[in-house]
């Protein structure tokens, strides 16, 4: 047969189109090798891609003598690419290597990966096989490394590398390639050389309040780990008393623990990093003084909770700079009670809301908004403290009664009055809606009318819990109604309803506000109490029919009324165009007149409330 001649060590079975079966021991042309394929010619002519494991070679191998010698790497076939520099030994079939009989060198045991103590001796061994003579290569990290033993194969093709006194520049990829003129393969694993670890930096401590007096130890891994991938840590703890550490914690993987209980000592804490081989250097220590932890814990929940709401909250304790007093009214969400500042003797309103985790964005918006107020008509504010389990508003304490209650406790009103309420409203608002601030929940027990034997009565916007800010444009999108009146929509823009409110929603409620101080009636409310049917009249802007009591009043009112009551809240009139309304404007009359109308229409808000369950308390 002419070129170069092969056997088959085994049965090929042809699976693609391009293969060609043969059997065990037939003898066949190879007329290229390539890719790992041997193309081969069988005797009967036709020729086909077999596996080039199957195919040993006859031509050039024939005579033990050959194989037997150290010689040159032959020139290498096919796709196989030469090895530089790699030294060749003579053919060795281990009679394990039965299993894989082809052409190609084989490895009978792969290198195996491991991790060694820095200083200690490297030991890789292999076994392999190959029918032809072959050549072998080491690769190993360290290239510049002078003592490395690599020994010949033996005749049952053991072969190793030893290196002593391995450093961390060992640490790597060891390959061992073998090759001979049909192909070439490769074992490879890492070696792990392992050294003594940097300590653990950054060693930290904070009071934890999920424990009674407990604090959580935390620090940073060492920024080196000796070359392991494995790392453990162990706490030790020392008090003056003691002259030595004793251990907390040993082996444990995390980088921070949770230590309860302390006594009322001093700790020196320390952390060791270690591995599978070393024990680091201690860490700095921490010195934890548990004589203060109360006060420490105070000081954390008042950080954490500063956090939470976005407040910076008052520092100083609570119970040592107020006396609490008499409850002055009630809200939803609050109670208010009287305060005695404990220094100056001064009182102020403490609005107590309780701390609840789903609230603390509302609580939060409410502090933040009032900090950035400061005007006449707008309740004053002092600062947000934590007091037990409530957070506390500190008010300036508004001396008077909600807009109703005033008016009904006079027995009288005049328009003058109303007219000097209605500006009170509006110069807050409009003071509110330029720092891109609406309230959003406008109605009678949120205007406290301030009585001091002196002056005038003034109006005081209190309760910012609705409010909202308007960063960008006019309109925010909500998921919840703005404001929550006792059930009802009664003092509620058309827009509000749709969940977009507005600064102007505001300017809607005013008008909600004058029509009930002019008529007694509220008027959008359906009579019979069918919210849906107020609702689709707010929606509307379909009032009710009760122009009667309007005649005592100038005309001018009922124009400023119709200008805020405009659906389309873009064409509704603004809190600052309000303000140069005629009515506004111009002085009112100071005539009195009773007001049995807003008496009833209270009594019947109160009872409305009643059974929803809002009641303010004065
Ligand atoms: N600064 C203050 N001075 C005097 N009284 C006040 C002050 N702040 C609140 N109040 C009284 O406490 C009541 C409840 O306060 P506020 O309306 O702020 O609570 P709330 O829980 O937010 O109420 P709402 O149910 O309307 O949301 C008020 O109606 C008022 O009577």
């Amino acid at each position: 047969m002419p070129g170069r001649v092969g056997r088959l060590s085994c049965d090929f079975n042809a699976v693609r189109n391009h293969h060609i079966s043969a059997k065990e021991g037939d003898v066949v042309e190879i007329i290229d090798l390539d890719n790992g394929y041997a193309m081969i010619r069988r005797d009967d002519g036709k020729q086909g891609k077999i596996p080039n494991y199957f195919v040993e070679v006859m031509t050039d191998v024939s005579s033990d003598e050959e194989t037997s010698k150290d010689v040159e790497m032959p020139e290498i076939m096919g796709s196989v690419s030469p090895i530089p520099e790699m030294a060749t030994f003579k053919a060795v079939v281990p009679s394990e290597g039965t299993l894989f009989p082809g052409s190609l060198p084989y490895f009978i045991e792969e290198l195996m990966g491991k991790s060694i103590r820095c200083g200690d001796t490297i030991e890789l061994d292999a076994q392999i096989g190959s029918r032809h003579q072959f050549g072998m290569k080491w690769k190993y990290p360290d290239k510049g490394r002078e003592t490395v033993v690599i020994s010949a194969p033996s005749d049952n093709g053991h072969i190793s590398l030893v290196m002593p006194n391995s450093t961390k520049h060992d640490s790597g990829h060891y390959t061992v390639s073998i090759a001979n003129e049909f192909g070439k393969a490769v074992s490879s694993c890492w070696v792990i050389v392992v050294s003594q670890p940097s300590p653990p930096v950054e060693l930290k401590f904070c009071v934890d309040p999920s424990k009674p007096r407990a604090i959580r130890l935390k620090w940073t891994p060492p920024h080196d780990k000796g070359g392991s991938r494995l790392l453990w840590y162990t706490v030790e703890y020392t008090k003056p008393e003691q002259s030595d550490y004793l251990e907390v914690i040993h082996g444990i993987k995390q980088c921070g623990i949770r230590i309860s209980h302390l006594r009322h000592d001093v700790y020196t804490f320390r952390v060791f990093a270690f591995n599978e081989y070393f024990r680091s250097a201690p860490s700095e220590s921490v010195t934890v003084d548990a004589k203060d932890l109360e006060c420490m814990l105070e000081k954390a929940k008042l950080n954490e909770m500063s956090r939470k709401l976005g407040v910076q909250l008052i520092k100083a304790s609570f119970a040592e700079c107020f006396e609490v007093e008499h409850q002055i009214g009630r809200g939803r969400w609050s109670t208010c009670r009287q305060l005695r500042c404990k220094i100056s003797g001064k009182t102020f309103a403490g609005k107590y809301l309780p701390l609840n985790d789903t609230e603390l964005d509302k609580i939060g918006n409410e502090a933040r908004t009032l900090a950035r107020l400061r005007h006449p008509n707008v309740v004053g504010y002092f600062g947000t403290a934590l007091c037990s389990e409530q957070v506390v508003l500190i008010m300036e304490k508004v001396p008077g009664l909600p807009i109703l209650t005033f008016i009904i406790e006079c027995g009288f009103l005049s328009e003058a009055l109303m007219q000097k309420f209605t500006f009170d409203l509006l110069s807050a608002l409009t003071y509110l809606h330029t720092k891109g601030i609406a309230h959003l929940g406008i109605k009678p027990e949120e205007l406290l009318i301030e009585t001091t034997p002196v002056k005038q009565p003034n109006l005081i916007l209190i309760d910012f819990s609705s409010a909202e800010h308007f960063d960008g444009p006019d309109i925010m999108n909500t998921s919840h109604l703005s404001v929550w009146q006792g059930g009802s929509v009664e003092y509620l823009a058309p827009e509000q309803l749709a969940h977009r409110p507005t600064c102007k929603s505001d300017i809607w409620a005013v008008a909600v506000l004058l029509f009930v101080l002019a008529t007694g009636v509220s008027p959008f409310e359906d009579p019979d109490g069918e919210d849906d049917v107020s609702r689709r009249r707010i929606l509307e802007g379909e009032i009710a029919e009760c122009s009667a009591k309007f005649r005592e009043y100038k005309p001018d009112l009922l124009g400023f009324i119709a200008k805020a009551f405009v659906v389309e809240h873009k064409d509704r009139i603004s809190a600052t165009q309000a303000m140069s309304e005629p009515w506004i404007s111009n002085p009112q009359s100071e005539e009195l007149f009773m007001v049995d109308h807003i008496e009833d229409y209270c009594d019947k808000r109160r009872d409305r409330m009643r059974s929803s369950f809002l009641l303010h308390e004065v």
